[in-house]
């Protein structure tokens, strides 16, 4: 089962304008499919960032791991290590997190076993994601608006929420936060749990608040949220918030590899790591990230971005396997679905969870005429990079994307 080659697709979906501290959506979110192919024909699929960076990291590990074994992936690790000296650890391990999942797609379909098997078996059927909401406008300027509308004060949240939970049955709830002064904000979650309360509730302001304000906000929503995630900047800001909150704080910002763990854990600056197969490596070196969590006396949850059906397939199959995973997951998958490229049938919502697919690898096909369109889409739009700020300073000229912000 030798790798022959690895053909990686740019693709480029429709995204509504979802607001967030440093600026906000544009119409199309960058991603790129991976199909790994090997010698006997069998094609392996997975996901991942699509931005130039991503793109050129890729193809410059192309040519390494030609004639791999698509079982060696602890060899593949290294052969990528090798190809890509002096980047970070976290996008050398964004560049074998592509090839990883490839590999177990491509491993389980030999073997006739999905991927949760792969990963030593599944502890749930189903796994559990939360409602994502963003402050948002109607539509994009100059376009109609779109099937969400406007959210942008407490009863817009709520309105996307029940949306979001009638269509999903999502069991908990995260606000992107980060957007307006903190206490237009805690008025949103407010208006949430009055709405919603049995939900578990998380904001995520993206570290646009100073610990000061971090320490008030956790000091006014004491009782009201399961974690709060990432309030302030670095691992001195989360200390100074941690030390003082009454929840435990979350993040996907100061703690996002290997590496960033030990200082974190030292300083308490965070209690609940948010994960990422896409960012820590792939979905083995996530199982090792559960433990090390589990031995620090750390919780774990799951965060997203912008992501398609194989990302969703490959988040659920890791989901299932880690015991210690205990909180709804993150995606954004409500916001993009409509442009999948996946064949429909096998990834679905029931109760805010999805179960896991059983066919063989992933469990997901990829509708070749969807690619297709997504690739033209990618090639049309001459796009090379997320830009949420410079997309807001188009109609906010003035907008400053410095943080902390309040
Ligand atoms: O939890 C997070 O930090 C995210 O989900 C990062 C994303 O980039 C989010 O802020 C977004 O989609 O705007
Ligand atoms: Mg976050």
């Amino acid at each position: 089962m030798r790798i022959t080659d690895l053909e990686v697709v740019p693709i480029a979906f429709r995204d509504p304008p979802l607001l967030n501290s440093s600026g906000v959506h544009e119409p199309l979110a960058l991603r790129c499919v991976l199909r790994l192919h090997t010698e006997d024909g069998v094609v392996g699929l997975s996901e991942g960032p699509g931005d130039r960076a991503s793109l050129d990291r890729l193809a410059a590990v192309r040519e390494s791991v030609r004639g791999m074994s698509v079982f060696a992936t602890t060899l593949i690790a290294r052969a990528v290590d090798a190809a890509l000296p002096g980047a970070r650890e976290v996008d050398r391990a964004a560049a074998f997190s592509l090839i990883e999942v490839a590999c177990l797609d491509v491993q389980g379909k030999v073997l006739g076993l999905p991927v949760s098997e792969l990963l030593g078996g599944r502890v749930r059927d189903a796994v559990p994601y939360a409602a994502y909401l963003f402050y948002k406008w109607a539509g994009h300027p100059g376009e109609a608006d779109d099937e969400w509308g406007e959210a942008l004060d407490p009863d817009g949240i709520v309105r996307q929420a029940r949306r979001m939970i009638d269509a999903y049955g999502f069991g908990s709830i995260k606000l992107k936060g980060g957007v307006f002064p903190p206490e237009q904000e805690i008025a949103a979650i407010r208006a949430l749990r009055a709405a919603f309360p049995e939900h578990p509730l998380r904001i995520d302001p993206n570290c646009a608040w100073t610990p000061e304000t971090g320490r008030r906000v956790a000091e006014e929503l004491d009782g009201v949220l399961e974690y709060l995630e990432d309030p302030s900047p670095g691992v001195d800001g989360m200390a100074a918030v941690a030390r003082a909150a009454g929840m435990p704080l979350a993040s996907n910002m100061c703690v996002h590899s290997f590496g960033t763990l030990a200082p974190a854990v030292a300083r308490g600056a965070v209690h609940v790591v948010l994960s990422d197969h896409h960012y820590w490596g792939g979905l083995r070196r996530t199982q090792h990230l559960a433990t090390l969590c589990e031995a620090f006396g750390l919780g774990l949850s799951m965060h997203s971005n912008s992501h398609l059906g194989i990302s969703l397939a490959a988040m659920t199959h890791l989901a299932a396997s880690i015991p210690h995973l205990g909180y709804a997951c993150d995606t954004h998958y409500p916001w993009n679905a409509a442009d999948d490229v996946v064949v429909p049938g096998a990834l679905r919502f029931e109760d805010g969870a999805v179960p896991v697919p059983t066919g063989p690898g992933l469990g997901v096909e990829l509708d070749e005429a969807a690619l297709a369109r997504l690739h033209r889409a990618y090639t049309e739009s001459g796009r090379q990079v997320r830009d949420d700020t410079g997309y807001m300073r188009r109609f906010r000229p003035d907008f400053d994307p410095a943080l902390p912000r309040w």
